[in-house]
């Protein structure tokens, strides 16, 4: 301690010391002294400098004697001007010094009339720069007279020319005199051509002040029958006038100040009384005064105005950028098209076949007397639509109640017919190519229409009919349900979808939950969990396989809409594209819980498996989710094997619109997935209907093999990934736990966290809790129950938030030691 004093009084004089030298340089003698010195000095240079021009060679002899008193010099400024001029000229910068001697009189001239400091810091540094380019131009150009470019331009000269060559040096010399205008002076080619015609439009207007001026003047001229002294005294009237009219017209656009219009206003009353004479300075010398004004205005006002307009989020993204979500993998390759295997694809339909079909058709429609008027065929992948307008006069219902008979009679597998088909007044029937062709993932993926697709979440399904590439977005659906008889193609469509948004989505915009109680089907994608995959926190298991943990995953997901529509609530916002656009944007503050948040995608294979299992605990979150969850970002597949209505509910289809339906066995569980027949007319293999509450479209399914999927999963998988998978809020079973855990050992883990959160929020509420912990209800109810408990937070008092009794977090820490203690 006793050492410590002496050294905090040495720091205190020191400071004092610094401050009082502050204190007199700021004064304004001192100022008005120093600004004269530099003015003085500036001028003793430049004198110098002048004189030296010529007088350096006399006195070159006398330099090395500066103390020597007999020997004298010829500037004008003695041997100290002579000096001088030797280092800045001969040996620095030649002519380029006088910048030097410039600058020094800009700065005495700032300090003494105290303007910022600042600005001439930045004007020396250009001027400096100046000055280098100068003496190096000049080196280069009349290397002869070393004065020209001093030394010091001299040698830069010779060392550049050694390595660019003249014609390089003189590239490089025009290029930086070009950077140097544009950096210093702004001269940009949009400000020239602007220039230019501020130019032309003020030529113009004094065109057109001309042209009135002589206009007025010209009745005058024609005035013949008047004697001469008339006319002088009738044009110098004229004249008068004239030119009061035209001053009037000048000042007009340009009165900013009261004063200026008090003075205008007593132009008329000067005009009457006084001559031209006195008249025409004053009108001259208000028009400069005018233009000189505008000039500097429009400057400032600019520079200004760029500064006022902006706010914190405009100011953030033009300082980092917009938010990127990819940011983090941002090396993140999508996986290349060479993985996917190449069919081939081109559609071959043998025309025998295609006039054996006619011929069919034709006379199988003749037997119900039912006449063909035109027959048109579209030959598809897998079937071929013959189109068929009939005769006048028949009735479309009268094929429909046929339908059956007409397709026993065509006696194929695989023939539906669509009467009429929607948008049309034709009828159409679908056969089966004998030669199906496959629909490579690779033709539907490479395709234009889906690399091009603007949609949030592009599946390539398949093919159409007319074998054009058929893109959906899952976040339109937003749900998807997907049923099929065992063998007709479920998982092969299940990573059709899951392939596509794998090549069209960074692992930071989408994030899959996979259930799949086959335990099999799915497990190619463990390989992508810390890429795409989400999970509980605490499961080993990405991919859930256990019943127990799709209910909890099913909660959780509930938990999370819950906390996203709060998100959705806070930042104003309908849904998840214009909370993420607002949050790129950076309008959206981090720090009060806001980020970016991925589309989530849950798909559950085996549904009846579940159903069967878990019923109405599986049910209930799902139908919760499908009603709620399509505006934050959350989206369903579930596929099952047995459409049967105790599996596929009303509540479900009732949100489910999207439906995809692979070949069932029966018209019955046609008619559950689409409310239509037809499914059990598919061929299979891929062969699927697809409606999105309306119109229904056969589409032939892109085959993806497991190959394919493995070579996929293990290009993103060996990539860079999250350190891991994306954490679903923690659910906690309704079972566990009691309402209120006084006990100090058995209360929730999280119970500090949460109290951490309260006070420093002060504010006592479990959506709070829920949003910031990513909880439950249930769970951020009894945390708000164990904080009542510890005296954190005061009573329930209804709609009110609870208060809290604890101001700070170093209270709460007293107050937490303190009950240990106990
Ligand atoms: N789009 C398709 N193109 C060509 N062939 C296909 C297509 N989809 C499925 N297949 C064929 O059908 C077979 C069965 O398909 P998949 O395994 O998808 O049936 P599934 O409906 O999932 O059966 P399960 O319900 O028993 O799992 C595949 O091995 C494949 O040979």
């Amino acid at each position: 301690m006793a050492k410590r004093k002496p050294s905090t009084k040495k720091v205190m004089r020191s400071t004092e010391e610094k401050s009082s030298v502050f204190a007199f340089l700021k004064t304004k003698q001192t100022q008005t002294i120093l600004g004269f010195f530099l003015l003085f000095f500036a001028l003793f240079l430049c004198i110098a400098f002048i004189s030296f021009f010529f007088s350096w060679q006399e006195d070159q002899s006398t330099l090395a004697k500066l103390g020597d008193k007999t020997v004298k010099s010829s500037n004008l400024l003695g041997k100290i001007g002579a000096n001088l001029s030797h280092f800045f000229i001969y040996k620095g910068f030649g002519i380029g010094a006088f910048i030097i001697a410039f600058q020094i009189f800009k700065t005495g001239s700032y300090v003494l009339f105290q303007r910022k400091l600042s600005k001439i810091v930045i004007s020396w540094n250009w001027a400096l720069t100046a000055m280098l380019w100068l003496s190096i131009t000049l080196g280069f150009v009349g290397d002869k007279f070393a004065l020209l470019s001093g030394t010091i331009g001299f040698e830069i000269n010779e060392y550049l020319q050694t390595f660019l060559g003249k014609t390089g040096l003189i590239i490089i010399l025009a290029f930086t005199f070009v950077a140097y205008l544009v950096l210093r002076y702004k001269l940009t080619f949009d400000l020239f051509l602007e220039r230019l015609k501020q130019k032309r439009a003020k030529r113009e207007a004094r065109k057109i002040e001309n042209a009135t001026n002589e206009a007025t003047n010209a009745p005058i001229a024609n005035s013949s029958s008047k004697t001469p002294l008339e006319n002088e005294s009738i044009s110098s009237d004229k004249k008068e006038k004239s030119e009061f009219e035209l001053s009037i017209e000048n000042l007009k656009p340009t009165i900013s100040k009261h004063s200026d219009v008090d003075a205008k206003k007593e132009a008329p009353s000067l005009q009457v009384t006084k001559n031209e004479e006195n008249l025409e300075p004053t009108l001259k010398t208000t028009i400069t005064n005018t233009e000189e004004k505008e000039v500097e205005i429009d400057v400032e006002t600019v520079e200004e105005e760029e500064h006022e307009t902006e706010n914190l989020s405009d100011k953030l993204v033009k300082d980092f950028g917009e938010f990127d979500p990819t940011l983090e993998l941002s090396n993140f390759k999508f996986p290349t098209f060479n993985l996917l295997k190449q069919y081939n694809e081109t559609i071959s339909i043998d025309p025998e076949e295609l006039e054996a079909n006619k011929d069919r058709i034709v006379e199988t429609l003749k037997n119900y007397k039912i006449g063909i008027a035109e027959i048109k065929a579209t030959v598809g992948p897998t079937i071929t639509l013959y189109e068929i307008v009939p005769e006048a006069g028949i009735r479309i219902s009268k094929i429909k109640n046929l339908e059956d008979d007409i397709a026993l009679s065509l006696s194929a597998l695989g023939i539906r017919i669509i009467a009429p088909i929607p948008g049309k007044g034709t009828i159409g029937i679908e056969v089966p190519n004998k030669k199906s062709t496959i629909v490579s993932m690779h033709s539907v993926i490479s395709s234009k229409k889906f690399q091009d697709s603007p949609m949030e979440l592009p599946i390539a399904l398949g093919k159409t009919i007319s074998n054009e590439t058929f893109v959906v977005d899952l976040a339109k659906m937003p749900h998807l349900l997907m049923a099929g008889a065992t063998g007709q193609g479920k998982s092969v469509g299940l990573n059709a979808v899951l392939t596509s948004l794998l090549y069209k989505k960074h692992p930071a915009e989408v994030k899959f939950i996979l259930v799949d109680p086959k335990k099999v089907e799915l497990t190619l994608f463990n390989k992508i969990e810390r890429h795409y995959l989400a999970k509980l926190p605490d499961v080993e298991e990405a991919i859930i396989t256990d019943t127990t943990k799709v209910v909890h995953t099913l909660n959780s997901l509930c938990i999370e809409m819950d906390n996203r529509y709060d998100l959705l609530k806070a930042a104003m916002v309908r849904n998840i594209k214009e909370y993420n656009a607002k949050f790129k944007k950076r309008k959206l503050n981090p720090n009060e819980g806001h980020q970016f948040l991925p589309y989530i995608v849950l798909v559950i294979d085996e549904f009846a498996d579940l159903i069967m299992t878990a019923g109405k605990e599986v049910e209930t979150p799902i139908a919760r989710l499908a009603q709620l969850a399509r505006a934050i970002g959350i989206h369903l597949i579930v596929a099952t094997q047995r459409p049967s209505v105790n599996v596929i509910t009303g509540i479900i289809k009732a949100n489910f619109p999207a439906r995809i339906a692979f070949r069932v066995t029966s018209k019955i569980d046609s008619r559950t997935i689409l409310d239509a027949g037809g499914a059990d007319q598919l061929i299979g293999r891929g062969d699927l209907l697809y409606t999105a509450g309306n119109d229904i479209n056969r589409i032939q399914c892109a085959f993806v093999d497991t190959p394919e999927v493995e070579k996929i999963t293990d290009f993103i998988g060996s990539q860079k990934a999250y350190p891991e998978a994306f954490q679903l809020p923690e659910y906690v079973g309704e079972e566990s736990g009691t309402s209120l855990d006084v006990d100090i050992s058995e209360r929730d883990k999280l119970f500090k966290d949460a109290a951490e959160i309260i006070v420093t929020a002060q504010q006592g509420s479990a959506s709070l809790l829920q949003r910031k912990l990513k909880l439950g209800y249930n769970r951020a109810g009894r945390l708000i129950d164990q904080l009542e408990a510890a005296g954190i937070v005061g009573g329930f008092e209804g709609s009110k938030a609870r208060q809290v009794l604890v101001t700070d977090l170093v209270a709460l820490d007293e107050l937490l030691e303190n009950e240990k203690n106990t």
